[in-house]
């Protein structure tokens, strides 16, 4: 058992700080874990010793008997090193320091928290806080907290269920806890991490991962996660979503390359929860609906979708949905429409979204005879009941039907119910015992089953390979560039470094009469703006554009014309996630353009395939308008030469193919930038 594992096993718990003063903080965990039944030792700390709530106080944590499984740190903020000292040397493996004063405040209180940490560190024990409001695990019973949600009567009476909660925010994690209680939810751990100043958030949500109990987590993080140990959640299989504030620092850090501006760390944050299938949630409606959704125990096995309703309204809402979610909405089999055909009413739908009408209020039959046909059908993979106004006998109606196909099917079904509670003041507790995910509208419902895909696609685990070519030691001009990509296995343009004008000519004769001259400038990247970049120079003209391009004090680089084709960038930059694939439309537009997919190195098989594929104007390299089709497969093989060319490469750099060509057959990189970050 690990030692973070002891906030929920505690078989002993000190409250250092602990009063009978009414009112103070460190008297509501001693109250709460008494009014909660803890079966372990309670032991409150207090200088003046007596007793606390009836349980014998001790002045330290050195004169009570041990072991102590956890502490609860809610002293002054001055008071916790020694508090902490005193912890270490009781032999103590963990401790919440629920007080604040600490990094939060400013320069003095970030002092005192690494001071903290420090000392903790040296003795062995783990902290959690500080700026937090504690731990609690439901099933044994630890309220470490003082959070005055556990003082009402529907917590305390809670029974407990799979889900973790895990929050960096003490406020917003208990705050979040209740709302999902008030829906019916029945979460296992509710963990705040404060100034997450030793254990993480994530760190936290890693270990909850580990139980065999738990079958969904939610998070919020404040701090840029740890890739590492946002890849060891993933790998555990459980559910996962994640709130992150911070979006809004997007576009903040100053970038050198088109990479840099394409791939913010937010945007990279985005790309990497997306590659471990993991749910990243817009707010805190979003965190609750997917932890609906995970309670489910069906997984669908692919994003096709079909909606049933019993309102066209909400039915074309929800296609509509479906779509802008990145899931598809099934045609149906023919065999199945045909089925439907004969069930539904004349003015109903035998389309998805399948429309069956109000007509189901007066004949029940409808929704088992057509649910059971739509779930048969083999393109279906989730379904979504889209219902409006419905009293309670309606949604019971709704809910055998629905119940029984999800159960004989195994396919996840979710429900959309746009109606009052006051119409049928019992439907939120039928669906959830009938364990149907509810939703007040159809982009909630869509949203969630968004969510179960997103958690339950497969993930390749393999990684390609590398290259095994070092870190370049100095930013390289770009024909040492250009040599190092080739080397690499990368297509660039044939040609050559000249050193005067006769031998510029005699390169543009053997490139083919006509030729790409640019100067050759160390530190100079955007070399079209400043008119250091000449295209289709004729054998006559060279010696003139070889003078004219000598004028910027550097060497003149003489190469091919590239034959027409699509442009994009390709670029990699290391973030706080680490190194970052970014794949843009446009080549020097694809900033205007915004067009662009990232991923974390290294690559999967099938994401540099995928990456293609998520391009919103994926059409131009099909051959849009008439046009040949560019040659994918060879773009797919370029991304990934570039992922294996930069694997051993040490962060801080930034790598830019821009413009990158694809041609009918084959893909070149017509210009590349290396950059080494000022701050790596
Ligand atoms: C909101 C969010 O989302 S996150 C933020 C979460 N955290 C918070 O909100 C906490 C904010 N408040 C604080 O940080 C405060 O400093 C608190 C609540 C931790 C402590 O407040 P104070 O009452 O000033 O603490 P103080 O250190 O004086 O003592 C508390 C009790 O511990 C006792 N105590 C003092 N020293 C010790 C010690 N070394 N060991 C044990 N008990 C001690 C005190 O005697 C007192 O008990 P008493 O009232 O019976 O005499």
């Amino acid at each position: 058992m690990s030692e973070l594992s002891l906030l929920w096993n505690a078989e002993s718990v000190a409250v250092i700080g602990a009063t009978e003063r009414e009112g103070a903080l460190g008297r509501k965990p001693v109250a709460y874990l008494q009014r909660y039944g803890y079966p372990g030792r309670i032991l409150p700390i207090n200088p003046k010793g007596g007793t606390i709530l009836g349980y014998q106080a001790y002045p330290s944590v050195l004169d009570a008997p041990g072991p102590i499984d956890l502490a609860f740190i809610v002293v002054s903020a001055d008071r916790v090193p020694a508090a902490v000292d005193d912890c270490v040397a009781a032999g103590i493996k963990v401790a919440i320091i629920a007080s604040s004063g600490f990094a939060e405040t400013g320069d003095e209180g970030a002092a005192l928290q690494a001071e903290t940490v420090a000392r903790a560190r040296a003795g062995g024990l783990r902290l959690v806080g500080p700026n937090c409001i504690g731990a609690v695990g439901f099933g044994n019973k630890v309220m470490a907290t003082f959070s005055p949600l556990f003082s009402a009567e529907a917590v305390v009476s809670l029974e407990p269920g799979g889900l973790g909660i895990v929050s960096q925010s003490g406020a917003l994690g208990f705050g979040a806890a209740s709302l999902g209680i008030e829906r019916g939810m029945r979460p296992g751990w509710v963990i705040t991490t404060g100034n997450d100043a030793d254990v993480s958030a994530l760190e936290v949500l890693a270990e909850l991962a580990q139980e065999p109990s738990c079958t969904g987590l939610l998070g919020y993080l404040e701090n840029v996660p740890d890739v590492d140990a946002l890849r060891s959640l993933a790998s555990s299989g459980k559910p996962v979503a994640l709130l992150k504030s911070g979006r809004s620092e997007e576009g903040g850090r100053a970038a050198a390359s088109h990479t840099g501006a394409l791939a913010t760390d937010d945007r990279v944050l985005d790309a990497a929860l997306r590659q471990f299938g993991i749910v990243r949630a817009g707010d805190i409606d979003e965190l609750l609906d997917a932890g609906d959704a995970f309670t489910s125990p069906r997984r669908p096995k692919g994003p096709r979708v079909a909606v049933v309703t019993t309102s066209g309204g909400s039915g074309i809402l929800a296609a509509d949905d479906v779509v802008a979610q990145g899931l598809e909405l099934t045609p149906l089999k023919d065999e199945t429409r045909a089925a439907l055909a004969e069930i539904i009413p004349s003015f109903g739908s035998a389309d998805n979204p399948v429309d069956i009408t109000a007509a189901v209020l007066s004949d029940p039959s409808l929704f088992d005879r057509s649910l059971d046909v739509i779930a048969a059908d083999d393109t279906v993979d989730m379904i979504i009941g889209c219902f409006c106004v419905m009293t309670d006998g309606d949604v019971d109606k709704a809910v055998r039907a629905l119940a029984k196909v999800a159960e004989k099917s195994g396919k996840p079904v979710l429900v959309s119910r746009t109606g009052a509670d006051f119409l049928a003041p019992n439907a939120r507790a039928t669906l959830r015992e009938a364990g149907l995910p509810d939703y007040p509208s159809p982009a909630r419902a869509v949203r969630a089953a968004a969510a179960l895909w997103q958690v339950s696609r497969p993930r390749a685990t393999d990684s390609l390979a590398g290259l095994g070519i070092a870190t370049p030691a100095a930013e390289l001009t770009e024909p040492e560039l250009k040599a190092l990509l080739a080397d690499a296995g990368l297509a660039v343009p044939v040609g050559r470094v000249v050193a005067s004008a006769s031998e510029a000519k005699a390169v543009t004769d053997e490139v083919g009469g006509t030729a790409v001259f640019k100067a050759v400038v160390p530190g100079l990247v955007h070399k079209t703006d400043v008119g250091a970049v000449k295209v289709g120079v004729a054998s006559a003209d060279a010696a003139d554009a070889f003078d004219e391009l000598s004028a910027f004090g550097g060497a003149v680089l003489v190469e091919e014309l590239v034959g027409e084709g699509v442009e994009l960038i390709i670029g990699v930059r290391t973030s706080d996630l680490g190194p970052v694939l970014t794949l843009g439309l446009g080549g020097i537009f694809t900033e205007a353009l915004d067009d662009a997919t990232s991923r974390l190195l290294p690559l999967a098989p099938g994401d540099a395939e995928a990456m293609v594929g998520e391009l919103r104007g994926k059409a131009l390299l099909d051959g849009a308008r008439g046009r040949a089709a560019a040659d994918v497969p060879s773009l797919v093989r370029t991304l990934e030469t570039v992922a294996a060319l930069v694997s051993d490469w040490e962060g801080g750099f930034e790598l830019d193919l821009n413009p990158v060509r694809v041609l009918e057959s084959g893909t070149k990189v017509l210009d590349a930038a290396h950059v080494i970050a000022k701050e790596a």
